[in-house]
């Protein structure tokens, strides 16, 4: 599995502020609005593109566009933080949406939300989800995508554990994961340490 941490003194400036214990609710969804942005850009470093002549005021030249906008899918609640700004950057995706709850006792994902095309045969898939723990919610998403047809998926967390990546990597499923971080490991809550706590309360306030 491939997987790319994006290790940019500017990224790690708004992880920083993520992991803050005291930035509020307001600067941390700002700093992962931001974080969101170079991560999703090198995760599209290297997708095909169409080449169509364009006209400038001056000449006639070469235009890019991506080849295949890919699907974006955040992973609720947390991964809501994302999906702005990777649309922004990407105009043309469609979004589809997971809804996932880890339990807190047994650390499995309780499934709530389902909202995804039919088909993703030949379609690139960008999940969007903050933090990449034990990889269990990771795992019960890309099987939904992967049993839709998806062969390009893509995980873009801000932060991933080292028992999450071994986990992924375990099921052998096709996926590669682009993040700021991995950090040490995880403690008994499952909780990522050092982390930042928990993304989608940080957010959006504890439920
Ligand atoms: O790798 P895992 O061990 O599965 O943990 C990661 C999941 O935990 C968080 O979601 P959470 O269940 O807290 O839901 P929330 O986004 O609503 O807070 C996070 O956004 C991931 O989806
Ligand atoms: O550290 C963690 C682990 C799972 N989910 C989070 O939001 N934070
Ligand atoms: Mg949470």
């Amino acid at each position: 599995m491939d997987v790319h941490v994006v290790d940019h003194p500017l990224a790690k400036a708004r992880l920083s502020t993520m992991r803050d214990a005291r930035t509020d609710s307001a600067a941390f969804r700002a700093a992962l609005h931001e974080l969101t942005v170079m991560l999703v850009y090198e995760a599209t470093r290297e997708m095909p593109v169409r080449i169509e002549r364009i006209h400038t005021p001056v000449a006639r030249t070469d235009g890019y566009a991506l080849a295949s906008p890919p699907l974006l899918v955040p992973v609720l609640r947390a991964g809501l933080g994302m999906a702005d700004q990777a649309h922004k950057l990407i105009p043309d995706a469609q979004m589809g949406f997971v809804g996932l709850a880890r339990d807190e006792e047994t650390l499995k994902p309780t499934p709530y939300l389902e909202s995804l095309p039919e088909s993703l045969a030949d379609r690139p898939v960008l999940v969007l989800d903050p933090m990449l723990a034990t990889g269990g919610s990771m795992e019960y998403t890309i099987r939904l995508l992967t049993g839709r047809g998806a062969t390009d998926v893509t995980a873009i967390c801000a932060l991933a554990a080292p028992e999450g990546i071994a986990h992924l990597e375990k099921t052998g499923l096709p996926l590669r994961v682009v993040t700021a971080s991995i950090d040490e490991r995880l403690n008994d809550s499952g909780f990522i340490v050092p982390g930042l706590g928990d993304a989608g309360d940080r957010q959006y306030g504890a439920v």
